[in-house]
């Protein structure tokens, strides 16, 4: 049997997700380990002859983006994204999903709310029946008072700990903190994610329900999709 490493499983997701983009697309384009193989891949079309334009979702994304030749729409202004294309940490049964552990969560979300569709790309481990447990929930939050605001959270469920990188607090590029909430297995993400976005000082969750439009999993038996169940 074919030994296959998790990073080789994200990257044959990746370029199935990549079927979907057509020309003259605009493109929401994620961030992290996996969404890396998507914008390569798109690049490889590109060289091809597609014709896409992207908005990316990090500087990481936008510098990748930039060298594969994807033309970038870098204005603050409304767009219209026909597809957008991420990865993610956790996917539950309804494809509610937790973001965030790259901290690029915020402007993950905002392109997601303004996207068409959203596909997202995992490897099978992060496939779980519930979300939470092992993946804390990256919170967003302003620095002034993160404090209060991390024990408010605590008072709904978990223990928030502080996201740092070498000693120090670790900044999106808002220049926000991240809240690491760890609670336990997360029921209701819909309920979860109002009530943790009613406490001042929160910029955003990564809680994403009820916006994925389809789910592309690696697994060592090959790729599989699920398409988000259907809403009352
Ligand atoms: O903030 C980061 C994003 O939400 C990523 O999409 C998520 O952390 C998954 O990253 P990766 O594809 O590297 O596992």
């Amino acid at each position: 049997m074919i030994q296959h490493t998790l990073d080789e499983l994200k990257r044959q997701a990746a370029l199935k997700a990549v079927d979907y983009v057509q020309d003259g697309m605009v493109i929401g384009l994620g961030t992290g380990s996996t969404a890396k193989h998507m914008i390569l891949a798109l690049g490889e079309r590109i060289r091809r002859g597609l014709k896409i334009r992207g908005v990316p979702t990090s500087q990481e994304t936008a510098d990748l983006a930039r060298s594969q030749g994807i033309a970038l729409i870098e204005s603050d202004n409304t767009w219209t994204l026909d597809l957008a294309i991420d990865g993610a940490d956790q996917v539950d049964p309804q494809l509610c999903l937790i973001k965030g552990g790259g901290g690029a969560l915020l402007k993950e979300k905002i392109v997601a709310a303004a996207a068409r569709q959203l596909i997202i790309v995992v490897d099978h481990t992060k496939r779980v029946p519930m979300l939470g447990n092992s993946f804390p929930l990256p919170i967003e939050v302003v620095p002034f008072g993160w404090g209060n605001t991390a024990k408010q959270l605590e008072a709904i469920e978990g223990k928030a700990v502080l996201r740092e990188r070498e000693g120090r607090p670790f900044r999106t590029e808002a220049g926000h903190f991240i809240l690491d909430l760890h609670v336990g297995s997360i029921t209701d993400p819909a309920d979860l994610e109002i009530r943790l976005n009613q406490v001042p000082g929160v910029v955003e969750t990564g809680l994403f329900v009820g916006r994925t439009s389809l789910l592309i999993v690696g697994t060592p038996e090959g790729v599989v999709l699920q398409t988000a169940p259907q809403r009352s």
